[in-house]
């Protein structure tokens, strides 16, 4: 049973209670509170005006297609931010706290392994266009893209339903923890759907890094290309207009810019993944486990959650850096030269994936 001493004011008849095993300390009841606030108002102010902008922009491409099933993603994994706010800092009712672990944890993880097919997807889609460029699409193919998306929320709702209707258990004191309302088949359900999600989770890291292995390849390539052309027969002309280097420095503003969807995928995903299979299996075989480390793995799983919600401030990021139309649309609405940050972002169609077939710039371009 989970117990409140950190905090006498919430304690009630539990501050006489054997603490070693508590949850409550001032990571979970206060840093934590803190930070995910702080996490919700700018995950909304980022994700409001993101909404905002893509409504404006049409569905031209498949990074369109998927970066609005991110952004959708993103807005429902926000508003849970409050509830366990409330929840963590032990200020939530105890109808509250069955919400959080019925409801509002389940969209959570919904929403985050959406996000993490989606990058999967984004992957695929920029390593098709770096490898074959002139590779367009058309609306048959972008209604394909609608189809998936839609299969891959169907999906994902289906394999978390069951986490929600069998939650249904009444908690014996003011203090639980989200396993104990679950039934019998609820717990191995909670097992099943976490397995399900470290597959969905490593097969996408896999993806993700083969796409980018083969994108440094072609990025390479292309670049070993412009560099010979650069030094070759108009180097003198070139040089004297002061515009050699150019290419190369064009090339390599490119390249961070592709390597963020990976950053993001790593920085975020990665740790709460190893942190994650540890503390499944501390939930539901609790009896092999001491109250210590059971305690150890789920710190390590709340404090690798937090590193997973920021993906939702963070995307935001990769809307304005790879998706041109995103910019533009968002420089016209604050008024700004449709060039401003353009040493930060790159210029032209180089640094846009949002692009439609007949601009398909891309590395080898
Ligand atoms: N990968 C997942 N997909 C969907 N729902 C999940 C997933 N992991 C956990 N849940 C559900 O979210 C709720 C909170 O789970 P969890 O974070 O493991 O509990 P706790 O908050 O006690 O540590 C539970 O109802 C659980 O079944």
């Amino acid at each position: 049973m989970e117990r409140n001493t950190a905090f006498p004011l919430f304690a009630g008849n539990h501050s006489h209670a054997n603490s070693t095993c508590s949850r409550d300390n001032v990571l979970k009841n206060v840093v934590f509170p803190i930070l995910y606030s702080f996490l919700f108002l700018v995950g909304m102010s980022l994700n409001g005006m993101a909404v905002w902008i893509f409504l404006r922009i049409p569905s031209q491409s498949h990074f369109i297609i998927y970066l609005k099933n991110i952004v959708v993603a993103d807005v429902i994994m926000t508003f849970t931010f409050p509830f366990k706010v409330l929840s963590d800092s032990n200020m939530a009712s105890i109808g509250l706290r069955i919400f959080v672990c019925r409801v509002s944890s389940v969209l959570f993880y919904l929403s985050m392994y959406i996000s993490i097919l989606f990058f999967g997807l984004i992957s695929i889609d920029r390593c098709r266009k770096t490898l074959n460029p002139f590779k367009g699409t058309n609306s048959t193919r972008l209604k394909h893209r609608k189809l998936l998306s839609g299969a891959i929320w169907t999906f994902l709702v289906i394999l978390c339903l069951p986490n929600v209707i069998l939650t249904s258990k009444t908690p014996t004191s003011r203090y639980f923890q989200c396993s104990k309302l679950k039934t019998e088949g609820g717990l191995r359900w909670h097992e099943i759907v976490n397995h399900v999600c470290q597959v969905i989770f490593w097969g996408n890291l896999l993806t993700v890094i083969v796409c980018y292995t083969l994108i440094t390849n072609e990025l390479y390539r292309s670049y070993s290309r412009t560099k010979s052309h650069s030094t070759g027969g108009s180097i003198s002309q070139a040089a004297s207009r002061g515009t050699v280097r150019k290419p190369h420095k064009a090339k390599r503003k490119m390249n961070a810019n592709v390597f963020l969807v990976l950053a993001v995928f790593f920085v975020c995903f990665v740790p709460f993944h190893f942190a994650r299979v540890p503390y499944t299996i501390s939930q539901t075989r609790a009896k092999s486990f001491d109250c210590k480390l059971k305690l150890f793995f789920f710190q390590l799983k709340e404090s690798t959650l937090f590193l997973s919600s920021l993906n939702s401030v963070l995307d935001p990021l990769i809307y304005f850096f790879l998706c041109k139309s995103f910019r533009t649309t968002l420089f016209n609405t604050l008024h700004l030269r449709p060039g401003t940050c353009s040493w930060l972002t790159g210029r032209g169609s180089d640094t846009d994936m949002c692009s439609s077939p007949q601009g398909n710039s891309t590395a080898s371009t």
